[in-house]
């Protein structure tokens, strides 16, 4: 038995086709839809991403601005930039691109942006709607991770979930998604004694932690379903997940590509967030 592919491209390019659609309806009504990318420094992997970003945006016919500034850029000079853009009438979302050059405290750049245009959700006001259940952004990749789940028609309700890592922007939102989803969770993280007892056990397993080979077909169900979150690179230099996909595609019921999986997903989710705070300035 071989696994399902979850084609995380194809689902990413009707959704922003569905996006396109209502950016279009916006637009016509007098608002286009607007993203502010902002990155700091040259770290090539971010400026691919942010690049993929634009791109995007241009695509489902919102607007962007892409802000390049140099690695000495002033965290002052930063926020500064942020309040003009949280006051701008034409952006609805701002996204600084992670990470940022050392001498920048990356969470007052979060706390600067206005909750209202949050649109990675990252804020301590986007983590709190999420945690009490109430309406606000849901950061992107999690966000997208579910919907590559729901593709799967899998139901969550009593299934359990394994998310390994618990960083505050994959990990942990997505154990509250999975949560919210009445899966029952597990969240596993670097002093997880016995990793592999956990995953054993789980229907749905989400790898965001950063490293080759963190889960592999001994460690996995038959059937489950498997979701790679994790970019990394492989000794010929080619982008992999956490997961080793040839083996554990032999086990698993479904499981996403890296690259093509999870990736598209967290910009294609973008899109919908800042569509969606697009749509909230109309009366
Ligand atoms: N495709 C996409 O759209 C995106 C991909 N990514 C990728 O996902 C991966 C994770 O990102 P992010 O959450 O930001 O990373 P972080 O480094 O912030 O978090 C990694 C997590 O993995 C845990 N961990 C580390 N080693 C192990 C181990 N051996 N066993 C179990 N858990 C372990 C850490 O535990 P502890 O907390 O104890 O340190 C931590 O919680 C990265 O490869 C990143 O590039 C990230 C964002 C978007
Ligand atoms: N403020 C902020 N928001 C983010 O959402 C954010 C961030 N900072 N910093 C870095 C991470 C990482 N991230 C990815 C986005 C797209 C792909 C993506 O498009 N991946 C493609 C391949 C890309 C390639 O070829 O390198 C794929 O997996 O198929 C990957 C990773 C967003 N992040
Ligand atoms: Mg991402």
């Amino acid at each position: 038995m071989t696994a399902q592919l979850i084609n995380g491209t194809a689902l990413s390019q009707k959704i922003r086709s569905e996006v396109a659609a209502r950016a279009a309806a916006l637009t016509a009504k007098g608002v286009q839809p607007g993203l502010a990318v902002i990155l700091v420094g040259e770290d090539p992997a971010s400026s691919v991403y942010v690049r993929n970003k634009v791109k995007a945006c241009a695509e489902a016919g919102l607007h962007s601005v892409l802000e390049r500034y140099d690695a000495d850029l002033t965290e002052a000079a930063l926020l500064e930039r942020i309040q003009a853009l949280n006051s701008n009438p034409s952006i609805h979302g701002i996204l600084v691109q992670m990470p940022l050059p050392r001498h920048i405290n990356p969470q007052r750049v979060i706390e600067t942006i206005s909750t209202a245009k949050d649109v990675d959700g990252y804020s301590v006001q986007s983590a709190g709607d999420l945690m009490s259940g109430l309406p606000g952004f849901l950061p992107c990749t999690p966000y997208g991770c579910m919907k590559l789940i729901e593709s799967t028609c899998v139901d969550l309700r009593g299934k359990h979930a394994v998310v390994i890592g618990r960083s505050n922007t994959v990990g942990k939102p997505m154990a509250l998604l999975l949560l919210q989803a009445n899966a029952t969770v597990t969240v596993c993280h670097s002093a997880t004694v016995d990793l592999k007892s956990h995953t054993r056990q789980a229907d749905v397993i989400v790898a965001a932690v950063g490293r080759r080979d963190v889960l592999t077909a001994d460690m996995v169900k038959p059937g489950a379903v498997v979701i790679d979150v994790g970019m990394n690179r492989n000794d010929e230099g080619k982008l992999c997940g956490d997961v080793d996909f040839e083996g554990v595609k032999q086990v698993a019921g479904w499981i996403t590509p890296v690259p093509g999986g999870v990736g598209p997903m967290t910009i294609a989710m973008l899109l919908v967030n800042t569509l969606a705070s697009a749509e909230r300035t109309l009366p």
